[in-house]
This record gives C-alpha cells, structure tokens and sequence, in this order.
C-alpha cells in the first residue's frame, strides 16, 4: 500500500488553472523529486499535501486512509510534517523554542528542549547554540531549523520545499544524510527542487510536473541532468554558451562540441584591483582584478571569509587594503568619505527584495513613478518593455497587473533581479546567487542577463554556493579558504558539467 496516494487534484488561483489532474502515489521509504519551471505548481501540490492549501477538487489517501487536511497542524497531527519554500520564524524565539514551536514537545522544560534540540540540530549538521535568537542567524539556516523541526515530529511523510537552495554541497550532502535516515525509518520524502544534479543524487524517483500535470515518473536511475532539465521544460536545453577566449585555447579532452552563440570576452581594461584586502579576524590578504565585462564568481565554506569578502566590497564590513582602483581611480574601503567603494548589492533573501509584494508586476518593474507617465508614447513603450521582461523570464502569470507577491518564489526572484539590473548603475556589481530557485530556463534567460550587463560594460562578482551557478555565469572562479582565495578554475572553454566538477573538488579540498 502507498504511504501517500493522491488521485486528480486540481487546484486554480482565480483564472489560473495550476494543477489540472495530478496523480502519484509515494511509497514508504521513498524519497520522490519533484520538479518543474517556476510556477508549474510544485509548491502548490506541496502546500495541499502539507495542509497549508486545499485542492479544488481530488482525493488523497495517506496509508490507505482518506487524508484531507485542513490545516498544517492537522497535517502534523496525521503525520505530514513540511519545510516551506519561505520559512517565518518569529526572529524572538531561540532556535530550541522554533525547532518544538506547535509540537506536542513544545510545553516541556527550557533544559529538555535545549538538549532534544541539541540532537536534533546535530542531525541536521547544524552548528549553532539552542540559545541563539532566530533573529540572528543568517537566513539560510532557517530552512535547517525547520527541518530538525519535522525531525522533532512523529512525521510518517516529509515535504522538503526547496529546503537545498541556499546550501552549499557539503550542507546539501547533509541534508541528502536527514532524508535517507528518514527513508530508511520507513518515512517518505516529498523532494522539491531545481538544483538537479544533487537532486539525483538523493531521489529515488522523480516526478516531473509540466501543464498542471504529471508528466514524468521515472526512476532516477534512468535519468540525468540534462534529461530531467529537458523533461522539465518539455524542449531540449542547451548549455549556456562559453566566453569567447581572445588567445585561442587547447583543444582539451572535456571541452563543450555544442556551445554556439558565445559570450564576448572581457576586455583588458581593468574595472577593479584589489590589492591585500583584509578583514579582521576573517579576510587575510585577498587580491582581486576583475575586468571590463568579466564576471568572476566567489565561493567557499560559511566560514572561509568569502561572505566577507563580498561585505568589505559592498562596504558592509570594515576592511583595509594596500590599493584599490576602480577604473583606474584610487579609492578606499571600509569609511564613508566620498572614495570610499560600495559596490550595489543584490540578495535574493532581502525582506521581499525591496519589493512591495502587494504591488503589480508592472508598476513594480517601472523605474519611473506610475503618476509621471504623462507621454502616451513613453507610456506604450514602459509597458512593452514589461511585458518584454515577462515573457523573456517566461514569468507564468494571466496579467502584468498580477500583484509581486501572488507569483511563484522563483517568478519573484526573477523579476526583482531583472529589476535591481535594470536599476543599479552598470559599473561593477556583487550579484549573490542570481539564480536560487530558477529552472533552467530561467537560468539561462539570468546568463543572458549578465552576457548583455557586460557587452554594455557591467563586470560582476557573483557570489554564490551553487557550483552550477558559478560553473554557468562565470569566467573565473575564485575558491576562497581560511580568508583567502586558494585557487581560480578558469571555465573557459570547459563544458558547464566539468567546471561544475572542478569547482566541487577544489572546494572540499580547500574546506
Ligand atoms: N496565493 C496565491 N494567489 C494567487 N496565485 C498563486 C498563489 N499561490 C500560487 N499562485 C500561482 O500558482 C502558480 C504556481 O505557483 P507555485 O508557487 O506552486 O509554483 P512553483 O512550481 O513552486 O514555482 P517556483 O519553482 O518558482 O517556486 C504560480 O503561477 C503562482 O503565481
């Protein structure tokens, strides 16, 4: 018998029709992938498993029973525990009062909590005190602490909703060690995801959600990444396209037959040079030189001094160098004087990027105030150009008046990227994880983003965890380790699978 069977569910938001007939059943045990585009629905199928949610119509079936839940609490006390896709913590709780927050624990002595949080935080890799304010950690562990929360549970069936997207592999790793211990417990999996390859790694199965329906359901033996890429968007993808050298490179046995439309090289000119960059207690003498139209990507592990690297760039985080040009002009770091650098930032954790979520998508991708378009024509051509973005980011919604915070987490992330690009000065700018949470087309449509910000002159530093961000977006990877940068993977003419290797060993050699 199926530990969850789930029978025609359909599901509209007003004239949206989402999920149309979804059908699957989860065995006990098993850990099923479940992918598709932005906005195809996985959330929403997650959400109506995990209570938050109800279909319109269909029927589920946990353990041969009819299973209906009206609320996340009545899905916990049934035995359907979720890890939400944006996870709310009250920032006031300790970390031992979120992980048993609505648990049967949760009335239990402080000292009990705190060593049953001990375990379970130890269980999901998680190196921080029961007593920290949830407030103070940063925003990617939130997803851990709802995961040991599920742990804390009696849960028969588990969904994950894109719990991996801010982790690092060796964090993704840990995670993959959390939903084999509950496979082996006999407890299900419900496995969201856009990062594929690591998905594969873990799954036993993978579901593939396209036009509201079930479209594949298949083995992950009997898969690969750019299959599942290609299943999920219903076409063949392509890999994004090289940079182009400007010396002719070696042929070399890996590189890339198919890469077409290449990416213009950078051009000599430097845009910045750092020389001996320090960060107390956390950077130990970096050096960097990024040029005109190069994008170069930054990684390492949570304490490697990467993320401070970034700050003292943005000036977040006071720093000290030995020189500093920008475009060839001396600056200083770290103090508010006009010299002083503070590259434009963009996060796709910001508080709702910046981005009223009960605005519409047109007026939040309108630079001008809506009341100042008085020219009809500059008025037509705002709106074409939205609804150019939208279609371009393949952003599924019935209306540009759709409101921000009624999209897709991914449909968000996309727009308030293309937006923060289209807004910020086009110089030099940290970009952390451009494409969290995007399919693979989307993906794409990023690195055409940044192919264009740097034909116009735009150099890049994209921070980020996942290798295959950094192996799609960059010319050069930097693998910073103990306040240094240890090595640069040049990705060159590599084919995307390669660098992604590359930079995955040099990273845990380095950690
Ligand atoms: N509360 C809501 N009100 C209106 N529309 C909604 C609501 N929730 C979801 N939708 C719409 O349902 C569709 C599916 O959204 P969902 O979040 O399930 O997609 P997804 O596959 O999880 O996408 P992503 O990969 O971007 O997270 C989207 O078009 C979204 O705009």
């Amino acid at each position: 018998m199926a530990l969850l069977q789930v029978e025609g569910l359909t599901k509209s938001f007003g004239a949206r029709r989402v999920l149309r007939d979804v059908s699957f059943a989860l065995d006990e045990g098993e850990i099923v992938g479940l992918v598709g585009t932005n906005g195809a629905g996985k959330s929403t199928l997650g959400d109506i498993v995990a209570g938050i949610t109800a279909a319109d119509s269909g029927l589920m079936a946990l353990q041969g029973h009819p299973y209906a839940p009206l609320s996340t609490e009545d899905a916990r006390h049934l035995g359907v525990g979720v890890v939400e896709q944006l996870v709310h913590i009250d920032p006031g709780l300790t970390v031992a009062q979120a992980v048993f927050r609505g648990t049967a624990q949760a009335g239990r002595p402080q000292e009990e909590l705190r060593r049953q949080a001990q375990v379970l935080l130890a269980e999901v890799a998680l190196d921080v005190d029961p007593d920290t304010l949830v407030g103070d950690l940063p925003h990617f562990v939130h997803g851990l602490v709802e995961t040991a929360r599920v742990l804390a549970e009696d849960t028969r069936l588990v969904v994950l909703d894109e719990v991996s997207a801010p982790l690092l592999p060796s964090e993704v790793t840990s995670l993959h060690s959390v939903a084999g211990r509950l496979s082996r417990q006999g407890r299900g999996v419900l496995y969201i995801s856009h990062r594929l390859p690591e998905m594969l790694e873990v799954v036993d199965r993978v579901l593939v959600l396209r036009d509201g329906r079930i479209a594949l359901d298949c083995p992950s033996a009997q898969m690969d990444p750019v299959r599942l890429a290609a299943e999920t968007v219903g076409e063949p993808v392509t890999p994004p396209p090289p940079r182009v050298a400007s010396v002719p490179a070696p042929v070399q046995a890996d590189a890339a037959p198919a890469r077409t439309t290449p990416r213009p090289a950078a051009s000599d000119e430097v845009a910045l040079r750092v020389r001996n960059l320090r960060v107390p207690g956390a950077v130990e003498g970096v050096d960097l030189l990024l040029r005109r139209g190069e994008v170069i990507g930054l990684t390492g592990h949570r304490s490697s001094g990467v993320r401070e690297i970034a700050g003292a760039l943005s000036g977040e985080l006071p720093a000290i160098t030995d020189e500093l040009l920008l475009h060839g002009e001396q600056r200083s770091l770290g103090c508010t004087d006009d010299g002083s650098l503070a590259l434009p930032v963009y996060r796709p954790d910001e508080d709702a990027y910046g981005v009223d979520p009960g605005e519409t998508i047109a007026r939040t991708l309108t630079q001008e105030a809506w009341g100042t378009l008085t020219d009809l024509r500059r008025e037509i051509a705002t709106l074409r150009g939205v609804i150019r973005t939208v279609h371009q980011m393949d952003v599924k919604t019935m209306s540009i008046r759709t409101v921000f915070g009624a999209l897709s987490g991914g449909d968000q992330h996309k727009l308030a990227l293309a937006r923060w690009m289209s807004s910020s000065p086009r110089d030099v700018v940290v970009l952390h994880e451009p494409t969290r949470g995007l399919d693979v087309r989307a993906r794409r449509q990023v690195r055409r983003m940044l192919d264009e910000a740097t034909e116009h002159g735009t150099s890049v530093v994209v921070v980020s965890v996942d290798p295959d961000e950094l192996a799609e977006c960059c010319d050069r990877v930097g693998i910073v380790a103990d306040g240094r940068v240890a090595r640069w993977i040049d990705t060159g003419e590599l084919a995307v699978d390669a660098v992604r290797e590359r930079i995955v060993e040099a990273a845990t050699a380095a950690a």
